[in-house]
Order: structure tokens, then sequence, then C-alpha cells
């Protein structure tokens, strides 16, 4: 291996690093590793203040991810919005998020993550307004392209300022808070969707501009909350650093912890070869492999589909017969609940079973149940019904949906929809008809326009074919969800925030929250052309085998990481990647690095570069 030196098992290199508590400590190679502020003292509310208002920056990226859908049904009315400026509308916010998210690491490095996070809600706030007051069109845009400046910003900062200020005990599961936050945003949203698309009018105002309340409570909050203890201790300010720590501590003995911050500070300080921080990042390969783990986590984590399934749950649930809008979209905040339900379960697991169980659990489960939902789309697809009305209406022959045979090709193509009526359990009369471009619950012309279908017993159904195989798909849905939420869902946010040491977080949680938002952008807006390519059944067979392939990379590359201080986990990567069983219960190989520090302090290096067993009992 070229870059360890150690080809000895060595035993836990807490035993190499100066703490005076660690003197003690005796490593078993197939535990899970503790620390010494594992103790769990009893926690100073203040970490909980701290971790909630932080959180609201993820609320305000759940809330303005997700209210935009339901906006956008009253929005295209009122504005009457081509489909073009609507992908624009969705698409900017996720754009912008991840070019922000990137730049959202030079700017954590150079002003603190506090800075970063009052500027992430000032945006909000900006954002939110510009929307609520938009009188058109390109104002809107504005403003979403603003709020998604704000997102990017706060979804690579918080995680990073959560874990830093708390405890080891406790940092898995106030960082993943972060991402019930998110999802309860989403739920929010859903819910602010559902009571304003009652309003005939401006609906669309309140649900955008709701979004500053929270953003205003977090900069209020954070003008009165600390900087990262790590960051300060980090930009020389060595006092003020103690100082915050044994604020957030409530008042306990510091001095191990502020030790370990700041050998670790000296450390890098001492190390650091210069150049610009990614080149070091990727030069140096402890850090280069846990760049790799945290970009690959955030990949797989949108290449498995979530927000793909979760922007199609409401069209899912109508195939399982529900035809009344109002009714879809309360059915579409119940899938967001499940989603926030479920991430509560990750909270609650994260510190029991540890990150690397609840990722493979998680990935693995939701490898299967998108395969159940392929293979209820496929059913669906194969009991399609056919086409079986022509109608005369002259307006209609020159359409291409005429030329369907099937409901599933009609369905399939984004200008047609399916209008049918149902005797008994049996779809009759059905034709396949061009979708009105203002709205897309009426047909163009014909038995399905104007909204008149009902009154003559008729169905429209765009988007999905009326099918028996439905509750296959809904049970996709629910096991999709049970299995994503609690891990793929929390775990790439909580694990990149703790990977990196301190002179690389901000950085690589910038670059992997970027893969996160290039993914997202990527999957939302190629997935009615692999749906037409492939049908339905064939996008949901690709997510589930990229959801295996995601498993196989957390099977070899994902170390266990709790229960160690920030300062120790750089070791769990000092190791050759996708090894097998790379999971810690290996024997645990150190960087040169650092095994070169820990020899210059306490022992020597053996000749061939070889480190001795150190211990300092
Ligand atoms: O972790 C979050 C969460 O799972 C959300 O539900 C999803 O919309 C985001 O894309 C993801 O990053």
């Amino acid at each position: 291996m070229e870059e360890l030196i150690g080809d000895r098992r060595v035993e836990d290199e807490r035993s190499l690093i100066k703490t005076p508590s660690n003197v003690q400590t005796n490593y078993q190679e197939n535990d899970v590793p503790t620390s010494t502020d594992q103790i769990q003292h009893a926690t100073p509310c203040f970490v909980y203040t701290l971790a909630f208002f932080s959180a609201l920056g993820g609320f305000l990226f759940g809330y303005d991810t997700g209210v935009v859908s339901g906006a956008m049904l009253l929005l295209k009315r009122e504005m009457n919005l081509s489909s073009l400026w609507q992908e624009l509308l969705v698409s900017i916010t996720v754009g912008a998020a991840a070019l922000s998210a990137l730049a959202g690491g030079f700017l954590n490095g150079l002003f603190g993550r506090r800075i970063c996070i009052l500027l992430a809600s000032f945006i909000f706030s900006a954002g939110g307004i510009i929307l609520s007051v938009a009188q058109s069109k390109e104002v809107l845009l504005c403003g979403r392209l603003t709020v998604g400046l704000g997102i990017g910003i706060a979804s690579m900062t918080v995680p990073v300022y959560i874990a830093e200020v708390s405890p080891s005990h406790l940092r898995g599961q106030l960082v993943t808070i972060n991402t019930l936050f998110i999802t309860g945003g989403q739920f929010v949203a859903s819910v602010v969707d559902g009571v304003f698309s009652y309003l005939p009018h401006d609906g669309w105002r309140y649900m955008l501009g709701l979004s500053v309340v929270p953003a205003v409570l977090q900069f209020s909050g954070f003008l009165f909350l600390p900087e990262s203890p790590r960051w300060l201790l980090q930009n020389g300010e060595t006092q003020k650093a103690r100082l915050v720590l044994s604020q957030i501590r409530g008042g306990v003995d510091v001095e191990d912890e502020f030790e370990s911050i700041r050998s670790s500070v000296e450390e890098e300080r001492n190390d650091s070869s210069g150049g610009p921080v990614l080149w070091r990042i990727l030069a140096y390969a402890p850090t280069r492999r846990a760049l790799i783990v945290g970009c690959g986590l955030q990949m797989f984590q949108q290449l498995s589909g979530i927000n793909t399934v979760m922007y199609y749950s409401a069209t899912i649930i109508q195939m399982s017969g529900v035809q009344d809008d109002h009714m879809a979209i309360w059915l579409a905040a119940a899938t967001a609940f499940t989603n926030f339900m479920f991430t509560l379960v990750g909270v609650w697991l994260v510190e029991r079973v540890g990150r690397r169980k609840l990722t493979l659990g998680s990935i693995l489960g939701t490898a299967v149940s998108l395969m159940v939902l392929a293979a209820g789309f496929l059913l669906s697809a194969q009991a399609s019904p056919p086409v079986t009305f022509h109608p005369r209406d002259s307006s209609l022959h020159n359409s291409t949906c005429t030329h369907y045979g099937f409901c599933e090709s009609c369905m399939l193509d984004p200008a047609c929809g399916f209008c049918y009526g149902v005797n008994g359990t049996s779809v009759v009369e059905s034709s396949c008809v061009p979708v009105s471009a203002a709205n897309t619950e009426t047909s163009a012309a014909g038995r399905c326009s104007n909204g008149t279908q009902e009154s003559a017993g008729l169905f429209w159904a765009y988007n999905y074919c009326p099918t028996s195989y439905s509750w296959i798909v809904l049970l996709g849905l629910v096991l999709y969800l049970a299995f994503f939420a609690p891990g793929m869902g929390p775990m790439p946010w909580t694990v990149n925030s703790e990977i990196y040491p301190l002179w690389a977080r901000s950085t690589g949680n910038a670059c992997s929250a970027g893969v996160n938002w290039i993914c997202n952008v990527l999957v939302s807006l190629t997935f009615l052309h692999v749906a037409q390519y492939l049908t339905y059944y064939g996008a949901f067979f690709l997510y589930s085998s990229l959801a295996a392939l995601g498993f196989v990379f957390v099977l070899g590359c994902l170390p266990e990481t709790k229960g160690l201080r920030l300062e120790e986990i750089e070791s769990r990567f000092g190791r050759r990647l996708c090894s097998c069983g790379a999971g810690g219960s290996q024997g645990v190989l150190y960087s040169r690095r650092r095994l070169e520090f820990a020899a210059l302090h306490y022992s020597t290096l053996e000749p061939e570069g070889r480190i001795s067993y150190i211990s300092l009992q």
C-alpha cells in the first residue's frame, strides 16, 4: 500500500495521540470504537438549542424544495405558464443549490459556519419575500434562484456545524435531526399546499412566502449563537474557542476535548503542504478516500430515485383509484409524512446500530422495494387497457395521440392522456387524446375536455393507467419510504459531516453536497425521458440496479464512525478503500502523516517505515 506505512495491525490511534484520558484505553480490534467523551455527561440544553436553530436550515431546504409542486398547480393557471417555464421554475432552485453548495465550502472556510448560516437564512428570507410579491414569471424565477442559493449553503453548512458542536456520543443523532427537519419541511410544505390549494387566487403567494417565518427565526437565533469552537481554533481564536466549548458542554471540564482538537489543528498546520484544499484532499490518501465515500453516498442517495418517488407519489396514488385532485394532494402529504416518520426511526437507530449497518440495511431494502415498484409497474403495463373508442372530433385527427393502441403507450407520451368509462371493474369506451396545454386535468378536446367527463361518467387519466395491480405499486411506495428514510435519507449527510479532518471539512462537504444536488437535477430532468425510453418499470428497475450497486459500494467502502471523536475519524480512512470488510471490523492501519506525528511525539518509527506498537501505558 503506497500510502500506508503500518503493515502491522496497530491497536488504536487513540493510543498514539496525546489525550490524558486515553492513556488507559485498550482497544479491541473487533469493537466499534468508543471514545473518551462517550462517557455520557448529562448533555446541556444548549447543544439541543444549537442543533434546533441550525436544523431550521434543513427545514427551509425541505420546505422550499417541497412546496413548489403544489404552488405550480396554481401558478401555471394564474400566470399562464408553459411547461418550459414550469420546468425552469422547479429546476433553477436545484441548479442554484448545486452551485452555492460548491461555493459554500470556500465561504465556510473563510467566514466560519455561523456567518454562513446567517447568510443562508438572510437569503432564504429575501427569496421568500421576492416570491410572495412577484408579479411576473421573471421575478418568480429570480426568487426561486435566490432560495436555491440559500438551500445550497445551508445544506452543506448545517451538518458541519452540528457535528462540530455535538459531543461524539450524540453527534450522529443530532446531525440526523437535520434530515428529520428536511423531511419535516417537505411534509409541512405539502400540508400548506393542501390548505392553500382551496384559495381561488394568490394561494401560491402564501405557499411560497411562508418560508420567511422560519428563516427570520433562524436569523434572529444565530445572532446570539456562537461560532463552532473547531473553526475558532483553526483560525487562531484559542481563548474564544475554549470559552465556547465550555459553554456548549455546560461548564464541565473540556480540557481533554480541547487539547485533542488543538493537537489536531497543530498537526494539520505543521503538516500543511500548501496549495488549494481540493488538491491537498486528493493528494492525501485518507482524505481522498473520505471524499470518494462522501460523494459516493450522496450520489447513490439521489440515484436511488428518492425525489422521483416523492414527486411521483401523487400519480402512484392516483393509479390506485384516487381520482379527486385535492384528495391526491392530501395523499401526497401522507407520503411526505411517512418519509418524515421513518426518518425519525433513523434518528433513533443511528447511535444504536451505527452508520454502517443502518446504511447497508437501508440501501438493500431500498433496492428491493424499487424492484417491487418496478414489478407493480410491469404488471400494470401488461394489463394496460386497449384503446377502444376513436372520437370523431375533427380537431383530434392530426394528433399523434390517436395512433396509440394501448393506455400504456398513450400515458408515456406527455402530450396525451387517457379518457375512459367504467363498467363494473372493466374499462370501456377508452380513447387516447391530447392533453389541454393549460391544464393537465382535462383533454384539449373531445369527451374529457373542460371537466365535462365527470357528469358524463367518464374518467381522465394523465400520466397513469387504470389498473388492478396498483396495490403492488402502492406497497412498493410504502416499503421504499420505510427503508430509504431511516438510512439512505440521512446517512449521506451525517457521514459527510464527520469523515473529513478539520482542514478538509468545508471543502469535502461542499463537494459532496454539490454531487448530491447535481445528481438530484440529473435524475429529475431525465426521469420523463428515461420513462419514455424504458417505460416506468424500466426506469424503476434501473434505479433498483443503481441502489444494488450502491449496496456493494457501501459494503466495501463505508467504515463505522459511531462514537469516535471527529479528530479520530481520519484514521478510519487510513487504509485502502473498498477492501473486503472495511467496516471497522478489520485492523486499523494508519496514514503516514498521523503515524509520523505520533511517532515524533511518543515513539520511534522502525526502519523501513514500520511502526511499532506504541502504548502509553
Ligand atoms: O436527505 C434528503 C431527504 O431524504 C429528502 O427527502 C430528499 O428530498 C433529499 O433529496 C435528500 O437529500
